[in-house]
């Protein structure tokens, strides 16, 4: 097996995680849902996005990758608040 076959096997197998993880971020966002909708809150908590944007950036030991990380989790918030408001009622 070549370099980027294998490079594409790590790829392949970290997509799979990431989907599992997805679905399990998803479905706590789902309940976080709930609470709000029976509380009459809005979908966005701007406190609680900056404290994990934060937390998570803190504990991120790779430098060269913290920018695109940054951008991955605010599309995460984005992926997340786009869910919600579709599933508010
Ligand atoms: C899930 C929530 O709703 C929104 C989405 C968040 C997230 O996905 O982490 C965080 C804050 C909120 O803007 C929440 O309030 O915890």
């Amino acid at each position: 097996m070549n370099k980027l076959e294998q490079a594409r096997i790590i790829i392949d197998d970290v997509d799979q995680q990431i989907a599992e993880l997805f679905k399990k971020r998803m479905h706590a966002v789902m309940d976080v849902l709930s609470h709000k909708i029976e509380n009459h809150l809005p979908v966005l908590d701007s406190i609680r996005e900056a404290q994990m944007i934060e937390k998570n950036l803190s504990r991120f030991n790779d430098d060269s990758l913290k920018a695109y990380y940054e951008s991955f989790l605010k599309s995460i918030l984005d992926i997340s608040k786009a869910y919600q408001e579709d599933h508010y009622e």
